[in-house]
């Protein structure tokens, strides 16, 4: 729809606030001629068919020049040879151009202002028109001396656009068509095929046309050199490189005001019309040729007629020049048209109908509106953008996904396949545990059976017998059993060999299948089997564990019956002996004491060995050696380290006692006490292999409700455990495994008796014995079927000279040591010795 002057008066108006500004102006066609120079072999004598006036006039077919001609001093009067009547018509256009100017003059003063325009969002067109060589592609085009039009226009946009960048973000895309024999041909592809034209509301657009974003001015440059070759060039009589087809040149540009986000769109074209000819002169194809183009060309001056009528009706659809060119005419669009002519004589017919054309459109008015571009574009550029926006889109989320699948990896297929492999490998690692923890509880029990046997062996050579022969046989009994047991051991200790060769071999199996899966990076998949499976092991060795302690409990139970049987049996024969020994007078007074004691002690003087159950100790209470498979052993199994062959000896074990005698047998008091705090420091003379810098040594009376109670403690906290477990070899760990241990015995009277720790020169510490104490100690002895107690428990004697006695009336301060971390506390005469010891396994 074409809007007459008054509907165009009715749209300038301002839109209300708020709703954006569009401002709607009426603007007059630009039209601009270009006068070529006349080619070299034509006469420049001739009369030419136009003069220049002035910049912004012309006059075709200008009268003759009255300049008088003199001959001989005689004015002469001019003869018109042709008696033609000279049409001498005056024309107005904004601007004329004479032969001398090049391309850059014409650029400056037409299109050169268009930028501004387009760059606010306006379409703007460029058309040239004119006979066939009137120089319209060389106006558009030019040659590499002489750039063209388009050349330069679209450099100085680039440099705009440069300009521009801070604020708004800019898109270009251009398209390039020639309608050649009224069919329209992509001229950015090779392949030529008739492209269909789609009526789209006021415009019309090219179905299927190639949209191409072009970045720079040399990219574009080299798109419109393709196009150019592309396009249909013969030679004509008027022309040896005529082009035969309309060419339209269109660059949309899409800019985005970054601190508002309005977006504008404009187009520019720029028309390159075929020249119009006559048809006579041709012949053949260049004869079709040429009436298309003059259809064309006379569909466009029909337009051009209406319109500078102001006509309603515009016949557009005549050509699909006209349809093309439909918005760059009467529509929304600043247009400007370049005329092309030629003043020479020979192209009288063709200028004259140009300039005609020139004039005409002069008078068209077009419609200018801001904002408005995306109503203008064809509907292929929006399809063409939408279609390269899906194909970015589609590449990002490609890419989007392929970082997310790395960043955030798929369990593998064969998954499952994983996961059934590593518990086959968790089963075989169980199943090698298992039998070794079997087999070691078997080694325990089989020691402790020895062990009971040389007791028995040790008992007896106490007593005298007269029976020499039924009790050697007895001996000898017992001997073959050890000899048995000892074979025993000695297979088990072959079997145990082999297993610990397969149970390592089974964990550095599974250690091999984790680094595979860390490797492959699925290791993440199957944590959570891996955890499970892992204390399902624990899990299965704590049973087996627990199995072995409960039978050494029925072995110790069925012991102890054995022994109270065996104390009952002596005791009514001791009660016997000593009535007998009485009733003759035999008993001496020494004996008579000694007696009342055993009596005293069987009525509770002498107490139990008690274990220290307290929270604080957070560790295991081990009975004795033979009650606990050896945990450590296991542990290390997890470390995949190979036991040493050479397995422990029964006579290596130590009761606990022991082991507290032991270890206070290599500590020595500090010469010098220094006294700080109600504690001393005391310092360690340390020559045993087994003992540590991390030992501590606290002598205290902590437990006032231990009243005469003499307290061996052994502590080993956890970490540290763990620590010597990790680190020491299997086979040189101390041969029991005391985490925690504490005794208590009590003795009457002991808070009279001092402690008496002595270095002696061999460097090791031991205690003096109490003689006084022997038997008291010896009853407890048996009680804990231990004879080795005798020696754990004495009576400190007292001695004040020497430096390195501790007396608790003296210690009532702690020192710390520094090198060992070692503190003897002792507060009051009532001592309770604890030891603690950090590293000893
Ligand atoms: N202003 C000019 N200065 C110098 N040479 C020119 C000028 N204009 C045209 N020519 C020359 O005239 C010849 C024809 O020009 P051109 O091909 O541009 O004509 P045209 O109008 O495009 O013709 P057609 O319609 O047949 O394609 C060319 O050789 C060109 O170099």
């Amino acid at each position: 729809m074409v809007l007459n002057r008054r509907s165009l008066e009715k749209l300038k108006k301002i839109a209300a606030p708020g709703r954006g500004r569009i401002i709607t102006q009426e603007e007059q066609m630009r039209v601009f001629v270009r006068i070529k120079p006349l080619p070299d072999e034509e006469d420049l004598s001739k009369p030419k068919t136009i003069r220049i006036r002035n910049e912004n006039a012309l006059i075709f077919d200008p009268k003759l020049d009255d300049t008088p001609f003199f001959f001989h001093g005689v004015k002469q009067n001019p003869r018109d040879i042709s008696k033609r009547q000279h049409k001498s018509i005056k024309y107005d256009f904004h601007r004329v151009f004479g032969p001398q100017s090049i391309n850059e003059d014409i650029y400056n003063e037409s299109t050169k202002d268009l930028l501004d325009k387009l760059l606010c969002g306006y379409n703007c067109s460029v058309f040239v028109y004119g006979a066939t060589g009137a120089g319209k592609t060389f106006t558009m085009l030019g040659n590499e001396y002489n750039y063209g039009i388009t050349y330069l226009t679209m450099k100085d946009l680039y440099e705009k656009v440069n300009e521009q960048q801070d604020s708004k973000i800019f898109e270009i895309y251009v398209s390039y068509l020639e309608v050649y024999n009224e069919m329209v041909f992509d001229l950015l592809i090779s392949d030529k095929k008739p492209l269909f034209l789609r009526e789209c509301g006021n415009t019309t657009s090219v179905a299927g046309i190639t949209i191409k974003m072009v970045n720079n001015v040399e990219e574009l440059i080299e798109m419109l050199r393709k196009g150019n070759d592309n396009r249909t060039q013969h030679p004509t009589d008027a022309n040896a490189e005529s082009s035969r087809s309309h060419a339209l040149f269109q660059v949309y540009i899409k800019m985005t005001y970054k601190h508002t986000n309005q977006v504008k769109m404009a187009k520019l074209s720029m028309v390159d019309l075929a020249g119009s000819e006559r048809a006579s002169s041709n012949k053949g194809m260049r004869f079709k040729e040429g009436s298309n183009i003059n259809k064309s060309l006379l569909a466009l001056g029909n337009c051009i007629n209406n319109l500078s009528d102001g006509l309603r009706h515009i016949p557009y659809r005549d050509s699909k020049l006209t349809r093309l060119l439909k918005d760059s005419l009467g529509g929304n669009c600043k247009t400007l048209m370049i005329a092309c002519v030629s003043p020479a004589l020979s192209s009288y017919e063709d200028t004259y109908n140009t300039l005609k054309y020139a004039s005409r459109a002069m008078k068209i008015k077009s419609n200018l509106k801001e904002n408005v571009m995306s109503m203008n574009l064809p509907s292929a550029h929006y399809k063409k953008i939408i279609s390269d926006l899906e194909n970015e889109r589609q590449v990002w989320k490609t890419k989007y996904e392929e970082a997310l699948m790395s960043s955030v990896p798929q369990p593998p297929d064969n998954l499952e396949d994983l996961r059934s492999t590593l518990e086959s490998l968790f089963a075989g690692k169980t199943k090698k545990h298992i039998e070794i923890l079997r087999l070691e509880s078997t080694q325990k029990k089989t020691e402790f059976r020895i062990y009971l046997k040389k007791i028995l062996l040790e008992r007896f050579s106490i007593f005298n017998t007269d029976n020499v022969d039924e009790m050697a046989s007895e001996v000898n009994r017992i001997n073959m059993a050890i000899q048995q047991f000892e074979g025993r051991m000695a297979s088990i200790n072959a079997q145990l060999n082999v297993l610990w060769d397969e149970a390592v071999a089974a964990n550095n199996e599974i250690n091999v299948f984790l680094k595979k899966l860390e490797a492959d990076n699925v290791i993440k998949f199957l944590d959570v089997d891996i955890i499970r499976l892992k204390s399902q092991v624990i899990n299965e060795e704590l049973s087996t564990l627990l199995e072995h302690r409960n039978e050494i409990g029925v072995i110790l139970d069925s012991n102890l019956h054995i022994s109270l049987e065996l104390t009952t049996m002596i005791s009514t024969q001791a009660s016997h002996y000593y009535t007998l020994l009485e009733a003759l007078d035999k008993n001496t007074e020494e004996m008579s004491k000694s007696h009342n004691n055993i009596i005293k002690s069987f009525l509770g003087g002498l107490k139990e060995v008690s274990w220290d159950f307290s929270p604080r100790n957070h560790c295991k209470i081990r009975r004795d050696a033979f009650l606990n498979v050896n945990e450590l052993s296991i542990e290390h199994l997890r470390e995949s380290a190979k036991p040493e062959l050479k397995r422990i000896k029964l006579d290596h074990y130590m009761s606990p006692l022991q082991i507290v005698e032991s270890k206070l047998q290599q500590i020595t008091l500090q010469p010098e006490v220094k006294k700080k705090n109600n504690f001393i420091q005391i310092n360690k003379t340390d020559t045993s292999p087994e003992s540590s810098v991390d030992e501590t040594v606290v002598i205290s009376t902590q437990a006032a409700s231990l009243n005469n109670t003499f307290v061996l403690k052994q502590n080993l906290d956890s970490v540290s455990a763990k620590n010597i477990a990790s680190t020491t070899p299997h086979r040189q760990k101390p041969i029991i495994d005391t985490r925690c241990l504490t005794k208590s015995i009590t003795r009457p009277g002991i808070q009279k008796k001092k402690l008496l720790i002595n270095n002696l020169k061999t460097g090791l510490a031991c205690r003096k014995l109490n003689q006084e104490n022997t038997p008291l100690i010896m009853a407890a002895t048996k009680t804990l079927a231990d004879p080795i107690l005798a020696k754990a428990v004495t009576k400190p004697r007292i001695n004040t000279t020497n430096n390195n006695i501790l007396t608790t009336k003296s210690v009532n301060t702690r020192i710390n040591l520094q090198d060992t971390n070692k503190t003897v506390k002792v507060k009051n005469q009532k001592p309770t010795l604890t030891l603690r010891q950090r590293n000893w396994l």
